[in-house]
């Protein structure tokens, strides 16, 4: 026999691991399905060759739309809720007699393919509804929705969307709208792979919110994926695993049996508090925050009262809307975000001048030198309903970047008779003169979303800079501690309310840099406990050391998530 033994191509079934940023911890093993492509335009004036069938040809579309249809209702009548009463809706336009004689019409008249004729039909139905207004005009997406799946049916393409399957499946994709996760049925989709994405984007946030594992940036993992192949996602590691071995996965289904509660006490090990709060982003979130055990809010984002209107809420709107959260936390602590307009939340009535980098420009507290008038209802509502409420209410600006500002604000909210007024650190500027902001400011509450997109000069939406977009880079990370040693300093508390603090292994290095409080999707609040309980403060501050000297965000995550036995233990 000879000894040299020429290496192996891999077979089919080896085991291969993908890196990417895991924003959603929690590990799945299951098949893997594929996204379909979106479905192109067919081709402008592509018509019927000479001499063909134009009654069969337009009978197709006829028969596409039953298909269409019945492919809906029975979807329709898997789904609950919401999504039943939308499928319905969807499939009774993919019916609608006018869509399907518009179509059949251009057919005979101009001789369209079929897959031709729907999309210019669709585009007649959808103008004349524009026209219409009201809800009619909120129907034209479903009108496009039901285009796409009528030309996928007669061009023998995937129906557009989530596909449907009797198993459940992790879902891979190049990227995913908001809207797509915003309605993703959990039952069905265990877990999320996306080769773009960064961990800030809304899809992030969206997915961590739902409790669904997710991987984004996983470039390379739809190479090696084909339909129905099983993957073993980790969300809180960041990896994939396609064909994964299958210790790996009884390990994986026994830790996603587990559910986790939290008691509402944060501590490390050794007993040093933490105080776990909740972000909201709406009154109806705040019941569901104080159900899952948070000590208080951490983060109110108030925007939800301004957006999609022409002009500001009345003063009676905002206190209603504020009193509802306050109620769900009487004698707590709810820390309530002045309005952080401008950048990717125009606001109509604040709108100034078009901005090139609108990030860069007047957004959160700075739209205020503009119109301090909206800055001082605002705190005259939350003071009103702070009166009404028996929370202790504090209050904070987005986007502070000066001392100056700072110093404005807490005057601006002394003056309403609020007194626990404190920033955001969003801005390095900020963190680098936390001692002096924190002069004048009672706390700080780190945005580590716009850190990391400030400090590494990252859209935080543009998924092709994700891998900077990453609060485990050590800049930002060092950003944190320098915050930390201002709070320390002025003996002011210093708390994390950006996606970084709803990550296990990350909410310890926080921790151990000199954070007082995290505020995460309630969601998160009992992973974060656990992982915490099995932590002493000094470890925390070991780990912490190491992820600073660390020279990248995955080294960072690595040598902590290696150091944390316990993540494995507990599937995160
Ligand atoms: C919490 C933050 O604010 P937002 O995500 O609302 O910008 C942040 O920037 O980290
Ligand atoms: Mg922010």
């Amino acid at each position: 026999m000879s000894s040299h033994v020429p290496p192996q191509p891999p077979t089919t079934n080896t085991p291969t691991l993908v890196h990417g940023i895991g924003v959603s911890p929690g590990r799945v093993a299951a098949p893997a399905v594929l996204m379909p492509p979106p479905v192109p335009e067919p081709p402008s004036g592509r018509r019927l060759a000479p001499g063909a069938d134009h009654v069969a040809a337009a009978a197709r579309i006829e028969e596409a739309s039953r298909r269409v249809r019945t492919a809906l209702d029975a979807a329709a009548d898997r789904a609950q809720g919401d999504a039943a009463d939308v499928l319905h809706a969807t499939a009774a336009i993919a019916s609608d007699p006018t869509l399907v004689a518009d179509a059949t019409q251009r057919v005979h008249d101009e001789s369209l393919v079929p897959e031709r004729a729907v999309w210019e039909a669709a585009a007649e139905v959808a103008t004349q509804f524009e026209a219409l207004g009201g809800v009619f005009a909120e129907r034209v997406r479903d009108i496009a929705d039901v285009r796409d799946r009528l030309v996928a049916e007669l061009t023998g393409r995937p129906a557009p969307g989530v596909p449907e399957r009797s198993e459940p499946f992790v879902l891979v994709a190049p990227d995913l709208a908001p809207a797509i996760v915003a309605t993703l049925d959990t039952t069905a989709v265990l877990g999320i792979a996306t080769a773009e994405g960064g961990p800030t984007a809304h899809t992030a946030i969206l997915a961590r919110s739902r409790g669904i594992p997710a991987v984004v940036a996983a470039h390379g993992l739809e190479p090696l994926v084909t339909e129905g192949v099983l993957v073993l996602l980790d969300g809180g590691a960041g990896t994939v695993v396609v064909h994964p071995d299958p210790a790996a996965v009884e390990a994986a289904r026994a830790s996603a049996s587990q559910v986790r509660t939290f008691d509402g006490d944060g501590r490390t090990a050794d007993g040093h508090r933490v105080e776990l709060l909740a972000n909201i982003g709406a009154p109806g979130d705040a019941a569901q925050a104080a159900a899952a055990g948070a000590q208080g809010v951490g983060l109110f984002r108030t925007e939800f009262v301004y957006l999609d209107r022409d002009e500001a809420p009345t003063p009676d709107e905002q206190v209603a809307d504020y009193r509802a959260v306050l109620a769900a936390f009487p004698g707590r602590k709810v820390v309530i975000r002045t309005l952080d307009a401008g950048a990717d939340k125009p606001l109509p009535f604040l709108a100034g001048a078009p901005e090139a980098n609108p990030a860069l420009g007047v957004r959160g507290l700075r739209t205020a030198v503009a119109h301090p008038e909206v800055l001082d209802a605002q705190l005259r509502a939350i003071a009103a309903a702070a009166a009404a409420e028996s929370a202790d209410v504090w209050v904070m600006a987005p986007m502070v970047s000066t001392v100056d500002e700072a110093q404005e604000f807490v005057e601006r909210c002394a003056r309403h008779g609020l007194s626990t007024a404190g920033v955001m650190v969003e801005v390095p500027s900020a963190a680098l003169l936390a001692d002096r902001v924190l002069a004048h400011a009672a706390f700080a509450s780190i945005g580590t979303n716009d850190l990391t997109q400030y400090t590494m000069a990252a859209d935080r939406l543009l998924g092709s800079v994700a891998g900077l977009s990453d609060a485990w880079q050590p800049a930002v990370l060092r950003l944190v501690a320098e915050t930390c040693r201002g709070g320390a300093q002025q003996g002011r508390p210093v708390g994390v309310c950006g996606e970084a603090a709803a990550v296990p292994a990350l909410a310890v290095v926080l921790v151990g840099l000199g954070v007082s409080s995290l505020s995460m999707t309630p969601r998160a609040l009992a992973d974060v406990a656990a992982v915490l309980a099995s932590t002493t403060l000094d470890e925390c501050r070991r780990l912490a050391a190491l992820a600073l000297a660390a020279s990248s965000a995955r080294d960072a995550r690595e040598t902590v998530r290696a150091a944390l036995p316990v993540l494995a233990e507990l599937g995160l």
